[in-house]
């Protein structure tokens, strides 16, 4: 490897959908994340039905976690998945409300970022049963140790309400 050329960085995004068609939503979205040339899909988990969390009058969501192996620094990333959130129709009114596709950044590489768009690790990924259930999937798959990660599934409530959907391919 010379000077100019770098490593592709692993990132992990949990993905959610709960307006019909759901399972479209998501893979419109991967199908897009993979259609950008500095992207590349490298897993994803199983999809898992999900009760709402936090605002509770809206329908059950689609949830899953894929890893991509990216040449863009994170806000770019950030900035493509927040277009690919436009493209598919998602219109931000209620908060934690309902949504067509949801694109959540939890790791750019061993990274740590605090800006005004951008928080990485994603802050509230240790309280939600939604994401940690597939990301635990997904670094099983990469035979990556977890034992944070089983630690913060075994502290979280709702775990009952995440039910597989369907098993990853
Ligand atoms: N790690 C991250 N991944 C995605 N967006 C992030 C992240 N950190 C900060 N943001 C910012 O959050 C903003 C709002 O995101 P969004 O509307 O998807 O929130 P939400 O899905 O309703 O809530 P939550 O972030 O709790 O899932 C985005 O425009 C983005 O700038
Ligand atoms: N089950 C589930 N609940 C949610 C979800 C989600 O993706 N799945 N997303 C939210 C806002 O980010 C709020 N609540």
């Amino acid at each position: 490897m010379n000077a100019q050329q770098h490593q592709d960085t692993l990132a992990y995004i949990a993905l959610g959908s709960n307006i019909e068609n759901r399972e479209s939503y998501l893979l419109q979205a991967i199908a897009a994340l993979n259609d950008d040339a500095n992207i590349k899909v490298k897993m994803c988990s199983s999809i898992y039905e999900t009760e709402p969390v936090g605002y509770l009058e809206q329908a059950p969501f689609l949830n899953m976690v894929i890893a991509v192996a990216t040449s863009l620094p994170a806000d770019q990333l950030l900035k493509t998945m927040l277009a690919i959130e436009s493209r598919l129709g998602r219109i931000r009114d209620v908060r934690f409300g309902p949504r067509t596709i949801d694109l959540d950044m939890l790791f750019f590489g061993n990274e740590h970022i605090a800006s005004a768009d951008l928080m990485i690790p994603h802050p509230r990924m240790s309280e939600r049963a939604f994401v940690l259930v597939p990301l635990a999937e997904v670094l099983r798959m990469q035979g990556l140790t977890m034992a944070s990660i089983s630690q913060q599934l075994e502290q979280v409530e709702g775990k009952e309400g995440v039910t597989l959907w369907k098993k990853a391919p």
